[in-house]
């Protein structure tokens, strides 16, 4: 039987019932001890937003490419807007991905501190003119998508074993990116190029939405790939590098690429959660065996965001 990856009900960690909570922490721990990757339901998200943004996201990458071109994320001084196709290579040494984007962060005026002092991806965003309901859905899903990543955050540290508020440092002003992905059919005569390259995600966790076309596969332990189909209701929740840094790789940062054999259109939605810019992310104490050390040192987010950046967007220049 082919490989699946689990499905957790997350509801009960908005339980007045502790016991709720710890629950869903156990099945949490499970699945990250596992694969790091995890389907979750119960999520609160309504219906009718998860519709209005994959419509949107549709209609984006529907208007004219000189439309694109004007919101090109070249334009914004914190990576925000249109990624043209092949704008990224996840994947080092790999062909460029044969996928188009665009990023949303939070909307931040030049009078914020964190815009003035140049703290990475702070700013404003680039919106389409002639989408009127792009803005506000898009608005509406991201401050959603805050709060499910806070809840889920405090799964994570009950899956640990730690106070349920361990994180809260880390989800103080997140930095958290929302980004519309389109990926095109895969082209039957270049079979070695990707829509996304393998790679980790770089923050703490991604929440992913995604169109029923599939072609998500994640890296299992011995090296095979287990598809992460869409299914109806429930997101895809991942580990970002964050985490396998906190735990000393007890959960792994999994690796996953994608690959759009389906010959139709696959669109997505994944949202990353990187945490406060300045906070140091260090080894759990309680994630180390009594003769072992940490294997990375303390990096604060803003500086292996910067250097994930760098890395991934450097080939493709
Ligand atoms: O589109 C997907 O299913 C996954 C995208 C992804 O892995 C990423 O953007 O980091
Ligand atoms: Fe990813």
């Amino acid at each position: 039987m082919a490989k699946s990856l689990p499905m957790i009900d997350v509801s009960g960690l908005s339980s007045s019932d502790p016991c709720d909570r710890v629950l869903v922490g156990e099945k949490i721990r499970a699945a990250c001890l596992a694969h790091g990757f995890f389907y979750v339901t119960g999520h609160g998200i309504p219906e009718g937003l998860i519709e209005a943004v994959m419509g949107e996201t549709r209609a984006l990458f529907d208007i004219p490419d000189a439309c694109k071109d004007a919101l090109d994320k070249a334009n914004s001084p914190c990576n925000r807007g249109y990624e043209q196709l092949g704008g990224q290579t996840l994947q080092e040494g790999a062909l460029p991905d044969r996928k188009e984007g665009f990023y949303i962060g939070e909307e931040l005026t030049a009078g914020d501190g964190r815009v003035a002092a140049g703290k990475f991806n702070h700013g404003a965003n680039q919106w389409p003119t002639d989408l009127p309901g792009f803005r506000p859905v898009m608005m509406a899903y991201y401050a959603a998508m805050v709060t499910l990543s806070e809840t889920l955050m405090r799964g994570m540290a009950l899956s640990l074993d730690l106070k349920e508020d361990y994180f809260s440092g880390f989800c103080d002003q997140p930095l958290a990116t929302l980004r519309l992905l389109h990926y095109p059919p895969a082209q039957p005569d270049v079979p070695e190029e990707m829509g996304a390259g393998a790679h980790t995600d770089f923050g703490g966790l991604t929440i992913l939405l995604q169109d029923n076309v599939g072609g998500l596969q994640v890296c299992d332990e011995d090296g095979g790939w287990i598809d992460a189909p869409p299914i109806p209701g429930a997101y895809v929740v991942n580990l970002g590098d964050m985490i396998a840094r906190w735990t000393n790789d007890r959960y792994r940062s999994t690796v996953h690429r994608v690959i759009n054999k389906s010959g139709r259109e696959r669109y997505s939605v994944p949202f990353f959660y990187s945490g406060f810019p300045d906070h140091e992310v260090a080894c759990i104490p309680t994630c180390l065996y009594a003769d072992e050390t940490p294997t990375y040192p303390v990096i604060t987010v803003e500086q292996h965001l910067r250097s994930m950046y760098d890395r991934t967007y450097k080939a493709a220049r």
